[in-house]
């Protein structure tokens, strides 16, 4: 398996569109509304709050970091998944969107999903997945924030970390974080020394071992 940075096409949060409407039938009004590998610089951002989101957007390479109104690090996105989801029944953002690395992002625009719905059959049914899959990984993250063993937190998001890396096709156990520790406590909501001690009572255990500061293995399966 590959390392986290670029996601295979046919891994992506949008592969099933992509599949359908851009490598077989190269539909024209698909591909007129579809940025492939736009680049955006390192700290730069996808999308501010505030800002008008007609777009959908699935991260293709490096890592991006969300951020709520209050400015607060709320969560991280991986390569192969897709954002703008919740900004679509609003029209605009209620986050900002940063780019952690160097990133390479797909947006395709949503202002014609009514006129895809209707040319493009299985269109519908392909938005629908990626809302779906979209709500779930973001459940299931909040499954992980509303653990009040820290220990327990700690290990359950290290392992949604490897279950997310599995699914978009990339090296799942030998798992290089995205963010750096500090910003992987505020994620969390706990001190960085309490996340400190939490990895060293996870190496302790066997669980894990690290390779520096932002390698981690996973020694256990990767069930919740
Ligand atoms: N199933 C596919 N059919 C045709 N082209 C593809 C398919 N999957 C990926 N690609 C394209 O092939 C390219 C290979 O290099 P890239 O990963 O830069 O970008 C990839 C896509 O643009």
């Amino acid at each position: 398996m590959k390392r986290n940075n670029c996601v295979n096409c046919e891994e992506c949060g949008f592969a099933e569109l992509c599949s359908a409407y851009l490598f077989r039938q190269k539909d024209p009004l698909f591909i007129r509304n579809l940025e492939t590998k736009k680049k955006i610089a390192r700290g730069e951002y996808i999308y501010r709050r505030g800002e008008k989101i007609d777009e959908l957007y699935a991260l293709r390479s490096g890592a991006a970091k969300v951020y709520d109104a209050r400015g607060q690090l709320m969560g991280i996105v991986l390569p192969g998944q897709v954002m703008g989801v919740e900004e679509l029944h609003i029209g605009y953002s209620q986050q900002d969107i940063q780019a952690a690395t160097e990133i390479e992002v797909c947006v395709l625009r949503s202002d014609h999903f009514y006129e895809m719905s209707q040319l493009m059959p299985g269109f519908t049914d392909f938005i629908v997945r990626i809302l779906s899959r979209s709500a779930q990984e973001k459940q299931q993250f909040i499954s992980v924030l509303t653990k009040s063993d820290t220990l327990q937190k700690v290990q359950y998001f290290l392992q949604l970390l490897s279950r997310t890396y599995k699914e978009y096709g990339f090296e799942h156990l030998n798992l290089e974080l995205p963010i750096s520790k500090k910003e992987l406590a505020q994620v969390l909501g706990i001190s960085i020394s309490t996340l400190s001690r939490a990895l060293d009572s996870l190496k302790d255990q066997g669980i894990i071992s690290m390779l520096n500061k932002k390698e981690i293995t996973l020694m256990v399966s990767d069930k919740k």
